[in-house]
């Protein structure tokens, strides 16, 4: 499939009559996402066959990150760099499973970012698993190609969203206006539009945490949670349910579906470090989609997509859905 393709119709109609502001999607953007989307689909097909194809199992190499590399991430990595390679708009890509980034046209008006494959311990257990994506705007379009490119805020993407490859395969999308998601139709192969203006509510009585590293939090975020274990008797008056699927793609599907919250924090085990997650391939994204869902998004000190990255790999703290959690665990930390 290529970017021309007839391939993923529905999809391609919705990015045509799209408008942020008033304004059509940029035929450049539009070759790119359903570039991003046919790639996707194909990418779900092959996670579907799983070990009948010899998919599952470490593929025996370590990523920039220093971590063990599933088969399917450098299938879903290889995957991707060839069906964004004939967009001709898109100057370079950057993925988190490589040191540096990919030139594509070296000069073009786009940036594309993404995490090929999310939730990694998950795919030998078959639990769901994703693509994340983030496509910024080139300032310089005529200028080759740098490193520097790509460490612009969350502010400047164009368009995000991901797809998460579960019992079905959705993708949930923005391009500045909203977020819409999509059903991929497993028969014929395309991603079919299914819901408009996704919305979280603004409270709720669901997070989502790794509570095996509570002890290592930091004060702001025991309080937080102790609170929401309290439940009835305790602050918050209401009882809280907990859900970890240890997929961000996941989790945060499930917070735009339904509400709540999703938190990966810092915590002491590696202090050095801000976070686990990654700003330019998961956390910006994901912030982007959940501020466009009417949630917020937060490292607990400022807005993460108003981060400026310094670093193309840099890790974050994260704490992102439903907006009257958000700025209780805001004003949490600013206590501290
Ligand atoms: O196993 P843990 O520490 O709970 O971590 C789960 C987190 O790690 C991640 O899987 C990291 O993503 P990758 O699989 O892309 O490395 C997140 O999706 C998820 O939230
Ligand atoms: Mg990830
Ligand atoms: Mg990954």
């Amino acid at each position: 499939m290529t970017a021309s393709s007839t391939f993923n119709t529905n999809f391609k109609q919705y990015l045509a009559s799209a408008k942020v502001k008033g304004v059509a999607i940029p035929p450049g953007l539009q070759d790119l996402l359903l570039a991003v989307a046919d790639t996707c689909s194909t990418l779900s097909h092959e996670v579907a066959q799983g070990a009948l194809i010899g998919l599952l199992g470490s593929a025996g190499t370590g990523n920039v990150q220093g971590e063990v590399q599933q088969k399917l991430d450098v299938i879903a990595n290889d995957l991707l760099i060839d069906g964004v390679q004939g967009c001709k708009s898109l100057a370079g890509l950057a993925s988190e499973e490589m040191e540096l980034p990919l030139p594509v046209q070296g000069t073009g008006d786009y940036l594309l970012l993404f995490d090929p494959l999310d939730g990694s311990s998950n795919i030998d257990v078959n639990v769901s698993i994703g693509t994340i994506f983030s496509v910024l705007k080139k300032q310089d379009p005529l200028a080759p190609l740098q490193t520097a490119d790509f460490l612009l805020s969350g502010r400047h993407q164009v368009a995000a969203g991901y797809v998460v490859y579960g019992p079905q395969t959705t993708m949930a999308l923005t391009l500045g206006d909203g977020v819409v998601m999509f059903t991929l139709n497993k028969v014929t192969g395309e991603f079919v539009l299914i819901k408009h203006a996704v919305e979280i509510a603004h409270s709720t009585k669901e997070f989502a945490i790794n509570m095996s590293n509570m002890r290592h939090w930091a004060e702001p975020v025991r309080r937080y949670v102790d609170e929401c274990l309290a439940g009835v008797s305790g602050e918050r008056d209401k009882d809280f349910n907990m859900r970890w699927i240890a997929s961000m793609v996941a989790d945060v599907h499930r917070v735009l579906s339904r509400g709540g919250i999703f938190m990966y924090p810092w915590d002491q085990r590696e202090p050095h470090k801000p976070g686990k997650l990654r700003l330019m391939y998961e956390a910006n994204p994901m912030s982007f989609l959940v501020e466009q869902a009417g949630g917020a998004s937060t490292n607990g000190d400022q807005l993460i997509m108003d981060m400026i990255p310094t670093e193309l790999h840099e890790r974050v703290s994260v704490m992102l859905g439903s907006k009257e959690e958000i700025e209780r665990l805001q004003r949490y930390h600013s206590q501290a």
